[in-house]
């Protein structure tokens, strides 16, 4: 449920690396800035975590959450993280958004998210991140779906630190590389910091098994590319979108902040947009 309230919305961030900075950064220069206060940060320890909001505190325990009374508790911090912090996140507050979608992949803890989401009233939230057009595959879903295809084109640097770096040579490439073809589950498993937005498309359309994945490093492009291709009885939808890395972290997208931001805006927006 949309809480509408007189007093500011009290967000709990999870991490403090490059998207929940850019998103601590962006709501408090928005025209909200007054309606929200981010009220603590999550992090695993408290030595480097520098240059909070004001008036947030640092949290390294989960069971801390429920004296803070979040309104909202936002996951930005890495696939274990959602097991860490998600059950008492769900119970502390009436909803917990996740970026790490790719934790999901792990269908126990996926059920044991659901259950303390049911049996405290809460919800899990999975925003849309570094995608578009989310909202049009779980609309189209509703009638039987025939193929989801995504193709997540990165450049070389994206890659670094991750399995590809095993798979090519990210250094020598001189044109794309197709490096990973698979379901979406093996994606989101083995590239935990660059394929999360697989399993958003995965589970709005039709499942971590039978959505198509193609990973490729490209040398010739600046941006962290999304193509989605679906087709179904709704029709066909085929969707771009070319997302400018964050400065803090060349693995995610800008849109992934952006996404966090509308996700924490629309729970007091009287009109959720
Ligand atoms: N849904 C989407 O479209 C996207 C999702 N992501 C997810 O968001 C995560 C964060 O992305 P960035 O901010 O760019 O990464 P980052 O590496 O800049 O920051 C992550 C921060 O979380 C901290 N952290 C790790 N485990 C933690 C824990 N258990 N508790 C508290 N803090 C913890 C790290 O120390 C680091 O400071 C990624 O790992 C990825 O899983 C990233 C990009 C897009
Ligand atoms: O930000 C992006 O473009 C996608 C990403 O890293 C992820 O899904 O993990």
């Amino acid at each position: 449920m949309t809480i509408r309230s007189h007093r500011p919305l009290r967000v709990a961030l999870i991490g403090w690396g490059a998207i929940s900075r850019r998103v601590a950064a962006l709501l408090s220069n928005s025209p909200s800035a007054g309606d929200i206060a981010i009220v603590a940060i999550g992090v695993r320890s408290t030595a480097r975590a520098q240059d909070i909001p004001t008036g947030a505190v640092l949290i390294t325990d989960p069971a801390q959450l429920a004296g803070l009374k979040p309104d909202l508790v936002v996951e930005a911090a890495g696939r274990e993280a959602v097991a860490i912090w998600g059950e008492a996140a769900l119970r502390s507050a009436p909803a917990f958004a996740i970026a790490s979608a790719s934790a999901l992949t792990d269908a126990s803890l996926l059920e044991r998210l659901l259950q303390t989401a049911e049996a405290c009233g809460s919800q899990l939230i999975l925003p849309p991140g570094a995608l578009a057009g989310i909202d049009a595959i779980a609309a189209a879903s509703v009638l039987p779906l025939d193929e989801v295809v995504h193709s997540i084109v990165k450049p070389p640097a994206a890659w670094r630190g991750t399995l590809a770096e095993d798979m090519i040579a990210l250094d020598g490439l001189s044109a794309p590389a197709v490096f990973f073809t698979g379901s979406a589950r093996e994606a989101a498993v083995r590239f935990p910091q660059n394929a999360n937005v697989a399993v958003i498309s995965a589970l709005a359309g039709i499942g971590l098994d039978r959505t198509r994945v193609e990973l490729v490093a490209d040398p010739g492009v600046a941006a962290n590319c999304h193509r989605l291709s679906v087709s179904g009885a709704f029709g066909r939808l085929d969707i771009a979108i070319e997302n400018r890395p964050l400065a803090g972290n060349p693995k995610s997208s800008e849109m992934a902040a952006l996404s966090l931001v509308r996700t924490i805006r629309n729970r007091i927006a009287p009109l959720s947009r």
